[in-house]
């Protein structure tokens, strides 16, 4: 999408790198063909930011009513997995070590707290009031979870009134093809970079 347009995510004055970072992604398999397209271009976006595949940790759930509570149990076990592998100060082995000499840099997957997580899920209004409880419930949740635990938590579920509004928004279908997905994989990055400054007390 060019910048000049009207509607849309512009791209930032700065460029955030993934590198470093690990990253949720959970999504439905609701209205799978759409949803597969969005994480594609998640990931795409993730991958040209330089977050390592490895730092990437995708999940899957029946439907967007499940992303939040989802979402909220994936950060909670990137915590166990960084407070287990940060040693124990209360350890005086651990003191002893950590005094040593510098540690061999570690290669492979990240085990600290997830840096941001995108909850992606596609919602397609039917006959019946369904639709509407379900983008109230999960929109309001997915907002209320990153505000109660300090981790971005991505918006990444479309709320269409039909499938060619979906199949649009995911660079699918007939017409002018913009596929959000990708949108939501820099937000990530962005966030992600942003609140590891904010975390140190700093802005740049
Ligand atoms: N109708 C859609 C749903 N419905 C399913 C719910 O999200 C949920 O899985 C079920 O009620 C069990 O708790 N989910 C979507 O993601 N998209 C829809 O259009
Ligand atoms: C519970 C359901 O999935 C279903 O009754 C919802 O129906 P609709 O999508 O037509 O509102």
């Amino acid at each position: 999408m060019a910048d000049n347009t009207l509607k849309g995510l512009t791209s930032s004055t700065d460029t955030f790198s993934g590198e470093g970072l690990r990253i949720g992604i959970v999504h439905t398999r609701w209205n799978k063909q759409v949803v597969d397209a969005l994480v594609a271009g998640a990931l795409g976006k993730l991958r040209e930011r330089g977050v390592k595949q490895e730092n990437v940790v995708v999940q899957e759930v029946p439907g967007s009513y499940e992303l939040p509570f989802a979402c909220s149990r994936m950060i909670a076990a990137s915590q166990l997995q960084a407070s287990s592998a940060a040693p124990d100060l209360m350890d005086s082995t651990a003191l002893l070590s950590l005094a040593g000499p510098a540690p061999v840099a570690q290669t492979g997957a990240s085990t600290s707290t997830l840096d941001a997580i995108i909850a992606i899920g596609v919602l397609i209004k039917g006959s019946t009031m369904h639709f509407e409880y379900i983008c109230d419930a999960t929109s309001q949740a997915l907002m209320k979870l990153q505000m109660d635990t300090g981790v971005p938590v991505i918006f990444g579920v479309l709320t269409c009134l039909n499938d060619e509004q979906a199949l649009a928004r995911a660079g699918l279908g007939e017409g002018q093809k913009h596929n959000h997905g990708g949108d939501w994989g820099l937000a990530a990055v962005e966030m992600g970079a942003k609140n590891r400054l904010w975390g140190q007390g700093k802005f740049h």
